[in-house]
């Protein structure tokens, strides 16, 4: 489904943030990526997601190089951001409509995502306010709504569980685990390591912009907590 290949990311002050990187994600993986502050995780993220360019290797979605077709791998794919910065001027159901128009969903269908996905994750008394009245939780549940309306193959997140509540935690893994279960594939960033353990049929860790371990999270931390094994390394 994901396949990055030797991605080389060099901003302008010429230090390498990421630097030869190379993994596969697999249709049925939840992928957890895990580095401490600056080891390169939101950059290969914006790499994957054609936010930003990148010097060297390649990144193959679906199919499709993100370099070459774009549109055909952003079709597929969802990201949930780290910080939600949503158009505040807009109601919950405003934004939402919005980026299903831009995913070409036809009208009959969103509205029946926009409900399972609004009721499951309490938003649906909140919807028709404004964003900018929303709290930060709310605006992250709002983003994740957005993004699950086309039913994404891919689902790409950046620190997902940071400032989510613990019921909202709960059925993010729920949606996550549900996404995989008919076939799709989730690559994301955490500092949780706890619920990386538990949560992640596969995970990689990056330092200084190099993979150094990747693999089923059994076999990467051995007997050992996961936690431990990064302390470790
Ligand atoms: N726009 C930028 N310009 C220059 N250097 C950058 C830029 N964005 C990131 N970097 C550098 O690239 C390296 C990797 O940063 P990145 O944001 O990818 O790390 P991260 O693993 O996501 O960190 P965190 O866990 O703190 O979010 C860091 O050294 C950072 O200073």
């Amino acid at each position: 489904m994901l396949e990055i290949k030797n991605l080389t990311k060099i901003y302008g002050n010429k230090k390498k943030a990421v630097d030869g990187l190379s993994l596969s994600i697999e249709s049925g993986d939840i992928f957890g990526f895990i580095g401490a502050n600056g080891a390169g995780k939101t950059t290969t993220i914006k790499a994957v997601l054609g936010i930003h360019d990148f010097d060297y290797g390649k990144i193959i979605i679906d199919g499709h190089s993100i370099k070459k077709d774009p549109l055909a791998c952003k079709s597929i794919l969802a990201y949930i951001p780290d910080n939600p910065d949503l158009y505040e001027h807009l109601t919950g159901y405003q934004y939402i409509n919005f980026i299903a128009d831009l995913y070409n969903i036809p009208t009959s269908q969103p509205i029946q995502s926009i409900k399972k996905y609004s009721d499951l994750f309490e938003m649906t008394l909140n919807l028709g306010n404004v964003i900018s009245s929303y709290s930060h939780g709310m605006k992250q549940r709002t983003a994740i709504i957005s993004a699950l309306v086309h039913s994404p193959k891919l689902l790409i997140l950046d620190e997902p569980f940071v400032g989510l509540d613990p019921k909202a935690t709960f059925l993010l893994k729920q949606v996550m685990k549900e996404c995989v279960s008919k076939g799709g594939a989730i690559f994301f960033s955490t500092h949780v390591l706890d619920v990386a353990e538990k949560l992640c049929n596969k995970i990689a860790v990056i330092k200084a912009g190099k993979l150094i371990a990747s693999g089923p999270t059994e076999t990467v931390k051995g007997n050992q907590s996961l936690e431990a094994f990064f302390m470790e390394v």
